[in-house]
């Protein structure tokens, strides 16, 4: 099954975005002219460590300004989601209050907030751990109640922040999967994903489109389109053809 890719319907655009950041009078340039139009995709961000990739994610979700350039949603009052790497849980909330809390900030009361909240820890899976702490869910659990408070707000732009590098591998395997299912079935209302990794293989697994940037300040050194039908199969000559581009990418 094919999500019905649209990248020409522009969702996000990002024009000539600038960031330095200054410490005690040390500059550091961190990114360096990046423009991007993005559209109903999944589009993965990756390079070196370092690079500037997480502060190019919080620019767009507007936790950090731009020096110069421009953030341009074009969706009339569309919604950003972010999930982070490690699941920011508060650890005195119930899994249901977690996920119930960023909607009752936003003005729904706690009863619709609730709601809304079950109907995304359903789609996760995770509808019977709705009283639990997070101290009693695993890793993984953790980030699927992640998944779920980022989903809950629908958005129809997600960022990720390398959702699934604090993972163990088969956890992260499934839950990329499961997030993939999601957008892809169409059940939440997010059109758009971007997505930091430092992981070529993911990427590759994940993205229609892959940005690779340069080591900082960020650049975009080359854009690779992924082609592949989904599920991808990682021992295709094809996703290996792939890999080698991009590996091309980050070593020139
Ligand atoms: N608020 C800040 N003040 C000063 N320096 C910062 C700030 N935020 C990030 N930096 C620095 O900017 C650079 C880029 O950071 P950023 O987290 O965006 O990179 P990244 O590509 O996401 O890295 P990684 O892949 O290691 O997560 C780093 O050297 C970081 O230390």
């Amino acid at each position: 099954m094919e999500v019905p890719k649209n990248s020409r319907n522009i969702i996000l655009e990002l024009r000539n975005i600038e960031k330095t950041f200054v410490e005690d009078s040390r500059r550091l340039k961190v990114l360096d002219g990046i423009s991007l139009d993005i559209g109903e995709e999944f589009v993965a961000i990756l390079g070196p460590s370092g690079c500037g990739k997480t502060t190019l994610l919080r620019i767009i979700a507007g936790l950090e300004k731009p020096d110069s350039g421009e953030v341009i949603v074009r969706q009339e009052n569309a919604r950003i989601g972010f999930i982070f790497q490690s699941p920011t849980l508060l650890p005195w909330m119930t899994v249901l209050e977690n996920v119930a809390l960023p909607l009752r900030v936003n003005g729904l009361s706690w009863e619709e907030a609730k709601d809304r909240a079950r109907k995304y820890l359903t789609l996760v899976g995770l509808q019977s751990f709705e009283d639990f702490y997070p101290r009693e869910l695993s890793g993984g659990m953790k980030q699927r109640v992640n998944v779920a408070r980022a989903l809950a707000v629908e958005p129809a732009i997600l960022l990720m922040d390398e959702p699934f590098s604090a993972l163990d591998p088969l956890t992260a395997e499934t839950l990329r999967s499961e997030v993939l299912d999601l957008w892809m079935w169409g059940v939440t209302t997010v059109k758009t994903i971007m997505m930091v990794t430092h992981s070529v293989d993911e990427a590759i697994f994940m993205a229609d489109r892959i940005v690779v940037f340069t080591p900082r300040p960020a650049r975009i050194a080359g854009i690779v389109e992924v082609n592949l039908p989904r599920p991808r199969d990682r021992r295709s000559p094809d996703f290996q053809k792939l890999e080698d581009r991009v590996y091309e990418l980050i070593s020139a």
